[in-house]
């Protein structure tokens, strides 16, 4: 999945079936452009004139496969999508606009997305909203003006997102000077992690680890990192890959490119995700998803920047920043055998761990007062506090894209039953902090159940050592190996355990192994 867009090409092929009308050029959108995708010819040409009489540069798709091509080709500002299109070859129809949906936002992050369909079903409303739609129309369009409303509502949200300082001040009354930072597109960070950010990107040698549970920021916290050095240095790629999807049988030719002919298919020589990265920055998100033989690959170029296509013996090299996330502890993932500890070494640099929601609830208010303010809503100070107290009582598992989303279902509930937004819209998910909370109170119990036990066993120990004779070293061993369990079992994690104690992660792992921990 590359993100670079200065990999993308201008230029549309003959092949590709696009109709494009230039706007009159007088109104405020101009210059920004709109991809339509709609499989009955008459209806696209009207949505076309009708985005055209908005200012706007309209781009017509009336098949999965044109739309497809045309986004992979060219940049758009706007993607307005039929959710039910035919299939090409079955002739068919299908939810064929929701893997549109999917594939361009995989394609242009940047991309404003509006879904139509005659069909209002909650599931399929609920759907769009999910995969990153911010209106959905309903079909027939009959006037110039219905549709004119969404896209101007929608161009109107690009607009005001793009100036930093307008949000900035919109939200100055919920921050206090400078312990925070908000970029156009949203993200907010603390000026603590801002400032350690951009010192990374002036150490462009030293990889990140982001550590956080799903949903925390993760891969916000490496665009921020890429989008400081292309402050420093100009454009610079920025390559995302998202290690689960790995193809097992592919990986190789995805990460490292192949030599036309390597094997059946390979019908053309291609450069691989390490190519595309160089001089920029490689993403590797979820990376302990990696398995072992790649990760031994990796190493290689990690250490020297060399390596070889697939089918290729000849070395090439390729230079770049290493960003990894994780949700897991990778000490944990060495020790279970599940990464090469010279991987985990390799890919150690700076680190930083993002805070689950739960353990920022102070923050609520800004990602809620954040949400809409980019959904371009205004809602009174008194409704934004009473959702904010409400959502303190949720554990949110999904962190900052649960809550996101949990936002987005009260907007489409008002939107449902046509009132204005209220309190009531809001529903939370189903996880209450205090039942959360009982649950870490119950595993704390359970392992303070075996500290207690630890706790025994040390003083039994030290009793003997007082009424009887005992060689030393046994007797040190014994309170040693006691410690060493009690500090597993309270941490809950060997690499939290070590630097408790103020040990090496060496030392400790040859202390387990002689006491058989
Ligand atoms: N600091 C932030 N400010 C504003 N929005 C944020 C922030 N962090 C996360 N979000 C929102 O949450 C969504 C999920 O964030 P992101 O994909 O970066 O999380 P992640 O930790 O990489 O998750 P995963 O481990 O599942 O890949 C983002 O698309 C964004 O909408």
């Amino acid at each position: 999945m590359l993100n670079s867009k200065s990999n993308k090409k201008k230029n549309l092929t003959e092949s590709t079936v696009i109709e494009k009308f230039n706007g009159d050029n007088s109104m405020k959108f101009e210059e920004l452009s709109i991809l339509i995708v709609e499989d009955c010819h008459e209806e696209l040409k009207k949505y076309i004139l009708l985005a055209q009489n908005c200012g706007l540069i309209a781009y017509g798709a009336s098949t999965f496969a044109d739309a497809k091509q045309m986004l992979t080709f060219q940049n758009f500002d706007f993607l307005l999508t039929e959710v039910h299109l035919t299939k090409e070859t079955q002739g068919v129809y299908n939810e064929l606009g929701f893997e549109i949906i999917q594939f361009a936002l995989v394609n242009q992050p940047q991309l404003t997305v509006l879904t139509m369909s005659q069909n209002m079903d909650r599931a399929i409303f609920e759907k769009a909203f999910a995969l990153g739609t911010t209106h959905f129309l309903r079909k027939p369009i009959t006037s110039a003006d219905e549709i004119g409303i969404y896209i101007k509502s929608a161009a109107q949200k690009k607009l005001s997102l793009q100036s930093e300082d307008t949000l900035e001040v919109a939200l100055n009354h919920y921050l206090n000077d400078n312990l925070y930072k908000i970029y156009k597109n949203g993200v907010i960070i603390s000026s603590k992690h801002d400032k350690f950010l951009s010192g990374v990107a002036k150490n462009k040698k030293i990889p990140l680890v982001l550590f956080g549970e799903t949903g925390t920021g993760k891969e916000e916290f490496a665009k921020i990192l890429h989008k400081k050095r292309v402050e420093l240095e100009g454009m610079i790629p920025f390559v995302t890959v998202n290690c689960p999807l790995l193809d097992n049988d592919l990986t190789n030719s995805l990460l490292f490119g192949h030599k036309k002919g390597a094997f059946t298919g390979a019908n053309e020589t291609t450069n691989g995700y390490v190519a595309a990265a160089n001089n920029g920055i490689l993403f590797l998100d979820e990376v302990q998803s990696l398995d072992i033989p790649t990760q031994r690959k990796l190493l290689r170029v990690l250490n020297d920047g060399s390596y070889s296509r697939v089918g290729d013996m000849r070395i090439i090299h390729s230079y770049f920043q290493l960003i990894v996330a994780t949700t897991k502890d990778l000490d944990e993932e060495v020790e279970a055998g599940r990464m090469l500890a010279d991987f985990k070494y390799r890919i150690s640099g700076a680190e930083l761990t993002l805070d689950p929601l739960r353990n920022r609830l102070d923050d609520l208010i800004l990602f809620i007062a954040m949400f809409f303010k980019q959904e371009a809503i205004s809602i009174q100070d008194e409704l934004l506090k009473e959702i904010a107290f409400k959502c303190r009582k949720c554990y949110w598992k999904g962190n900052i894209r649960q809550l996101f989303r949990t936002l987005q279902r009260m907007l489409i509930n008002s939107q449902l039953h046509e009132e204005d937004l209220n309190i009531h819209h809001l529903q939370l998910p189903n996880e209450n902090i205090e039942k959360a909370k009982e649950n870490e109170i119950k595993i704390n119990t359970d392992s303070s159940l075996e500290n207690t036990q630890c706790e025994m066993q040390l003083l039994n120990s030290l009793q003997h050592a007082f009424q009887t004779d005992h060689a030393l070293n046994d007797l040190l061993d014994e309170i040693e190996k006691q410690i060493l369990i009690n500090a597993i079992n309270r941490h809950n994690s060997i690499a939290k355990a070590h630097t408790g104690l103020g040990i090496s992660r060496n030392a400790i792992d040859a202390k387990r192994k002689k006491y058989k921990i």
